[in-house]
């Protein structure tokens, strides 16, 4: 025992570690530590030290640590760059990402958001037209197949193009699977395993970055007019701040990894919320009403300018982030020694560490009635963040004071540049499902089913059923 290093979690076996608990039910096992332990200690996961820090505190030392000290591309390379390709995000220096995710942000405006609303909106209404699920007036829809079709429609449509959203339903369907097959945290532990899943993974990756690269050259040589701004123009006029301009294989692995990003995500926070909603009919009359009051009794189309006065359906959104967010580990790997602020702690260089801001974020000292979904909590509270000290790391201002209980996209120089496209694409789904439908679980389900951890965000338990009725 060493007095100056954070306790280690009992364990049996060596290598294997903690690992099954913390793999099967993190939120269980953090919880159980916590208890044990206090909020800083020790776990090994598959033969790597994890020296995880809870609470605010713990969200602030690692999302706010010096990128010298901590670092994101050690921890994620193993995973990420197989799928997303050589060159970007954890395959690049550090401040390059910063540059990549100054450039995503140009492509993710109020200008081009007012033009998503509409394009996300037709995509989900036609899903309802043509998928086997939502034939007559009632049935029953499995949501853990149809949102991430759904999802993957509303998002290619938009942020990626026209061109993209037509290959990932024909001609690419069965490579997008194969490269998504890939993004799963065994790759995290054993990269390098050459099991077949892998090999489909890397041939599905060269052929998506083929995809795109095919689109930007007919884009250069003019075959394609601008019609609607998408995220590969903007990226193809963007330079690095040492001359260079970003390649067509970099835009390529670029949209890659934000196609990842967004799909599995959003995908998780739409199943999640049509879940909750199923459990609480009182609350998706709360939303139908909200419609009524924004947009009139015959339900004028959706627009961006409207989406912001939806405050039940954005505090709805904030609360299933809350009750699920959907990166439920976020690690870094420690670089050189690090002392914990009000402990004698010190955290050598082998250790990786790990913050889990969802275990504040359900902790009954900052959320009352932290495990129960209630949208209402927020009311009054929308604004909080505004008026926070803000810090530039090279892609925009973000709120520089970290040590809060509810960060569900992360926070400091890692921070995520998605939320606003989330939360457009997010708020168009439900609002177009709330004005469809009327949700319900299946009978005799009282809750909304378990959570499944076993991919790279916490996913719920297939097949995630419920039953609906067409609004008359
Ligand atoms: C509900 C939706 C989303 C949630 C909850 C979410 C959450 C997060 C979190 C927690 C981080 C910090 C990761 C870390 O510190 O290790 C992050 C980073 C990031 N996210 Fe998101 N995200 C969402 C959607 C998106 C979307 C739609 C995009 C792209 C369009 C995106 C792109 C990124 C990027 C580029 C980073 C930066 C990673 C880095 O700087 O290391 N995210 N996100
Ligand atoms: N055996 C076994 C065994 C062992 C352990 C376990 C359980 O262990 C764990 C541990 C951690 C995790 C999830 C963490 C994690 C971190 C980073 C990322 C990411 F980098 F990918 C992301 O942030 C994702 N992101 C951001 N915004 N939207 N998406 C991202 C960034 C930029 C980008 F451009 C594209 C991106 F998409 N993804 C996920 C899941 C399971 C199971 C089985």
């Amino acid at each position: 025992k060493n007095p100056n290093q954070p306790p280690v979690v009992f364990h049996w076996f060596p290598f294997i570690g903690s690992t099954i608990a913390y793999g099967m039910e993190p939120y269980e096992f953090f919880n159980k530590c916590q208890k044990e332990y206090g909020d800083v200690f020790t776990f090994i996961l598959l033969g790597r030290r994890m020296t995880v820090t809870l609470g605010p505190k713990g969200n602030e030392f690692v999302f706010n640590g010096k990128h010298a000290d901590l670092c994101a591309e050690d921890a994620y390379t193993h995973l990420t760059t197989p799928v997303f390709g050589e060159g970007v995000v954890y395959d690049c220096p550090n401040h390059m990402l910063m540059e990549q995710k100054k450039f995503m942000k140009f492509g993710l405006t109020t200008e081009t958001f007012k033009q998503y609303v509409p394009l996300i909106k037709n995509e989900v209404t036609s899903f309802f037209t043509n998928s086997p699920f939502f034939k007559g007036d009632s049935g029953r829809v499995p949501l853990s197949t149809a949102v991430p079709q759904l999802v993957l429609f509303t998002a290619s449509r938009s942020l990626q193009g026209k061109q993209v959203r037509q290959a990932l339903t024909t001609t690419h369907a069965a490579l997008f699977h194969d490269l998504d097959m890939g993004f799963t945290p065994v790759n995290f532990m054993f990269p390098w395993l050459p099991l077949p899943h892998n090999a489909k993974r890397d041939k599905a990756q060269r052929a998506m970055a083929k995809l795109y690269m095919d689109i930007i050259a007919r884009r250069k040589a003019g075959e394609e007019q601008e019609q609607e701004i998408d995220m590969i123009w903007n990226l193809m006029n963007r330079t690095y701040k040492d001359g260079r301009p970003l390649s067509d294989r970099d835009i390529a692995h670029c949209m890659i990894a934000l196609l990842m990003a967004g799909q599995h995500t959003s995908m998780a926070t739409t199943t999640w919320t049509l879940l909750h909603l199923a459990a609480k009919p009182e609350i998706q009359q709360a939303l139908y009403d909200e419609q009524i009051r924004v947009f009139g009794k015959d339900l004028a189309p959706l627009t961006y300018e409207k989406l912001s006065e939806l405050s039940l359906v954005n505090n709805t959104i904030k609360e299933i982030l809350r009750v699920h967010p959907p990166l439920h580990s976020l690690i870094r790997k420690v670089k050189s020694p690090m002392h914990v602020p009000n402990t004698n702690y010190i955290i050598p260089a082998s250790h990786f560490v790990m913050a889990a801001p969802g275990v504040s974020a359900m902790d009954e000292q900052f959320f009352k009635n932290a495990k129960e979904f209630d949208p209402f909590r927020w009311v009054g509270h929308e604004k909080d963040e505004d008026n926070a000290e803000k810090f530039d790391f090279g892609f925009g201002l973000v709120s520089k004071g970290t040590a809060s209980p509810y960060l569900p996209f992360g926070a400091g120089r890692h921070r995520c540049i998605g939320e606003q496209f989330a939360n457009v694409q997010l708020g168009t789904i439900i609002s177009t499902f709330v004005r469809e439908f009327e949700f319900s679980l299946p009978p005799g389900q009282k809750d909304v089913p378990p959570v499944d951890y076993n991919s790279m965000v916490a996913l719920a338990t297939a097949p995630a059923m419920v039953h609906w009725k067409r609004r008359q």
